[in-house]
């Protein structure tokens, strides 16, 4: 592990020196069982040892229980373990799983105007990534990105930087620093006739070159890749040249490192990878015929994929990182979550900040029912407009376990289970009183209790969805990563 940066301020009581400690949760845990079903384990206990990992999960479990039995079975003593017990109005949930998020686009979260694709790229993206070769400008942009999605509940993102070296490998420091989990994507762009002069790379040599020299940065400061890992970005078939998206392919074959790029977002993008690559049958196709679809490769949007080509993607295990948002914001289409599962395709969610306006994976996860909805719309009366449709449990899945799934970490992260890492997020909602007062825990006003009030009589299903549909980050208390505390609101 590399040192912390020098000037990283944590908040109170949140910092590595937290990771030491043996700890004990409290309390209500809801995490998805299945794609279709959320579980509840109330009254329970989740035993974390010193290095992030679960070590045991007890029913009807309170301190009193803890300290006779199960301690001593884990040979924890008592006075050095902490405790995080639940309010009333409180649970534990795993911690969110960006898939596609573009972390300097971050300070144009917001800002598309009536663009779409291939012009909102040239007016805002490319002007704003250029201008992070200033480290000073990448510092500020990349901490903030990285405190704010901490404090919305994203434990796992996998980034998009930019082309510049230097400021790629300064995410990854912030990242470790912050300790947020992280795929840190060196963007690759070197077609000269599509990427503009002042923001590309010289030839396929150079922008290799440089992928390998942040992959080395990340050896340097994570060696095992166990927090931060590169990730090979090709931007997208149309900014790159075959010879590099061959480049990168070789290099995956030789690294077995994940790679991430973007495929069938909107209808001119998908004409113009059809003249760009005449020889290969199909967007997903270009992909496949240089060698980067694999299980490792991350797909973002596969708005338009035809029937064809969604069946190539699942024969190849590739995976699709859904990002509704983007999606609605940038005009770009509906994706179809459902036939990609039933075609047996992984999917995830994405923010894709700044073609999405939100870093809230909880946004990305209640438009991702939305769009569902607006696709159930588009269809004739039936079944399918019935199934198309995505519940909570669904959309609480991609958020969490599918994002997992996606990023290869389904062994580490995702769900509540003895083995996994301690990556969860205390949500908090707003319990009324009898006076229709909200109750806040934290001295802090109504506000801070986000906008979801909870009468009391709500079954977990029905709390559940209220957060889904209403809640913030005001109701995200505190969030872990391997056990390390890394965002503290109470
Ligand atoms: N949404 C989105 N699509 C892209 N396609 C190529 N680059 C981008 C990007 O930065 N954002
Ligand atoms: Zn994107």
């Amino acid at each position: 592990m590399g040192e912390p940066l020098q000037d990283m301020h944590m908040p109170d009581g949140v910092g590595p020196g937290s990771l030491n400690a043996n700890k004990l949760f409290l309390g209500n845990f809801v995490h998805s069982k299945t794609r279709e079903e959320l579980e509840y384990l109330h009254s329970a206990g989740v035993f974390v040892d010193t290095t992030g990992v679960i070590v045991a999960i007890e029913p009807e479990c309170d301190l009193a229980k803890a300290r006779e039995h199960v301690f001593p079975r884990l040979g924890w003593e008592s006075e050095h373990v902490q405790v995080v017990a639940c309010k009333p109005g409180q649970f534990f949930f795993p911690g969110f799983i960006d898939t596609h998020i573009h972390a300097s686009q971050y300070p144009n979260a917001g800002i598309f105007g009536k663009s779409t694709l291939l012009d909102w790229l040239n007016t805002y993206t490319f002007p704003l990534e250029a201008s992070l070769s200033d480290l000073n400008k990448a510092r500020r942009v990349y901490t903030a990105c990285v405190r704010r999605t901490l404090s919305h509940g994203t434990t796992t993102s996998a980034y998009y930087a930019t082309i510049d070296v230097a400021a790629t490998n300064l995410l990854a420091d912030i990242c470790l620093a912050l300790g947020q989990r992280a795929f840190i994507g060196r963007v690759c762009m070197d077609h000269a006739d599509l990427c503009p002069s002042y923001y590309r790379d010289e030839s396929p040599a150079a922008s290799l070159a440089a992928a390998r020299a942040s992959i080395a940065h990340i050896r340097t400061i994570d060696p095992d890749f166990s927090l931060i890992s590169p990730i090979l970005t090709p931007r997208f078939a149309p900014s790159c040249t075959s010879d590099s998206l061959r480049g990168l392919a070789a290099l995956h074959a030789e690294t077995d490192l994940p790679i991430q790029t973007h495929i069938s977002e909107n209808l001119p993008e998908i004409d113009l990878v059809r003249s760009l690559f005449p020889g290969s049958s199909s967007y997903a196709a270009v992909y496949d015929d240089h060698g980067l679809l694999t299980p490792r490769t991350v797909l973002a949007h596969a708005v338009h994929l035809s029937d064809e080509e969604a069946d190539l993607v699942a024969r190849r295990g590739a995976k699709v990182s859904h990002c509704p948002a983007s999606n609605s914001a940038l005009t770009s289409g509906t994706a179809r979550v459902r036939r990609l599962w039933e075609r047996g395709v992984e999917v995830g969610l994405g923010t894709d900040v700044s073609g999405g306006y939100s870093p809230s994976v909880l946004e990305a996860a209640r438009q991702a029912s939305l769009v569902s909805r607006h696709v159930a719309m588009g269809l004739a009366e039936g079944k399918n407009r019935e199934t198309a449709k995505l519940t909570a449990e669904e959309v609480l899945f991609l958020a969490t376990r599918g994002g997992a799934r996606v990023l290869g970490l389904d062994d580490a992260v995702g769900g509540f289970e003895v083995g996994k890492q301690w990556d969860a997020q205390l949500v908090g909602l707003a319990v009324v009183d009898d006076m229709g007062e909200t109750e806040t825990h934290d001295g802090k006003g109504g506000d801070d209790a986000g906008n979801v009030d909870i009468f009391g009589w709500e079954t977990w299903e029905e709390r559940i969805a209220k957060w889904l549909f209403n809640g913030d980050d005001r109701n995200t208390k505190m969030v872990w990563v391997r056990g390390r505390l890394v965002h503290s609101r109470q």
